[in-house]
């Protein structure tokens, strides 16, 4: 597919270690331009194993951590520190270990706390993104977005055939319904993923090889959503060889 680049790495150990030091190498080559960095973590196996992969580099002491700024684009909504959370996952992997990174530019997704539902958590998420625009953009132009996806090709929290992959006009939605559990949860719509300068795409295993072949061959996003995943100015695709294997 064009303006796609896709690769593969033997293993998912591998793919995790290999994408850990490209992002701390693109974190270093934004740096000598330009700060803030703004990030974009992603839940799910292999992208809390690449966190965790950076935590373990040594390459993570050469990164300016008070200029870069942590988000997410989805969130299972549940309690705070619940263990399922994909922000308690990403402390837990790498984010505690950053003593240089400062709390402020860590931005979670609200947790289910109150009367709070997926909606105000959304609302909260959008202005809080807003805050940290220029020129008046609904969302800071991210310089690397990374997204696990899922068998069914779901990428943050926008699932095949979902409603919530068609918000319009917002940057963040609430998920009813989701067919993986929690059912509830917090995402960033594809406006939002789609405002990357780069977003990366990343999955391992043999169960996601029917997504991987079906997005990158062209199925619309209602059906595999991991095909409207597209940055600005890069797209890139992280495979290890099972998940490449129908390509
Ligand atoms: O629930 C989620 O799943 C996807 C993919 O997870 P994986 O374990 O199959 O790699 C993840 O990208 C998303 O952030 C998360 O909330």
């Amino acid at each position: 597919m064009t303006g796609h680049l896709v690769v593969v790495h033997p293993t998912a150990e591998v793919l995790a270690e290999a994408t850990a030091a490209r992002l701390l190498t693109r974190i270093l080559d934004v740096q000598s331009v330009r700060s803030p960095v703004h990030v974009v973590a992603t839940g799910g196996t292999v992208g809390i194993r690449t966190l965790a992969a950076v935590a373990a580099n040594p390459v993570r002491d050469a990164v300016d951590w008070s200029q870069v700024h942590v988000w997410w684009g989805d969130e299972r909504f549940l309690p705070p520190g619940h263990a399922d959370r994909n922000e308690t996952q990403a402390r837990d992997a790498l984010l505690d270990a950053l003593d240089l990174l400062p709390a402020e530019n860590v931005h979670a997704m609200p947790a289910a706390v109150g009367d709070l539902d997926p909606e105000g958590a959304a609302n909260l998420y959008a202005s809080e993104l807003a805050e940290h625009a220029t020129d008046g953009a609904p969302v800071p132009e991210f310089d690397v977005t990374l997204l696990g996806m899922g068998p069914d090709a779901h990428v943050a929290s926008l699932f095949p055939g979902h409603e919530a992959l068609r918000a319009t006009g917002a940057s963040t939605v609430g998920v009813h319904g989701s067919p993986k559990p929690p059912a509830e949860r917090v995402s960033l719509t594809f406006e939002a993923i789609q405002a990357s300068r780069e977003v990366w795409v990343v999955a391992a295993g043999a169960e996601k090889a029917g997504a991987v072949a079906a997005a990158l061959g062209g199925a619309p996003r209602d059906e595999a959503p991991a095909a409207g995943a597209t940055g600005t100015s890069r797209t890139l695709w992280l495979l290890d060889a099972a998940a490449s294997s129908e390509l």
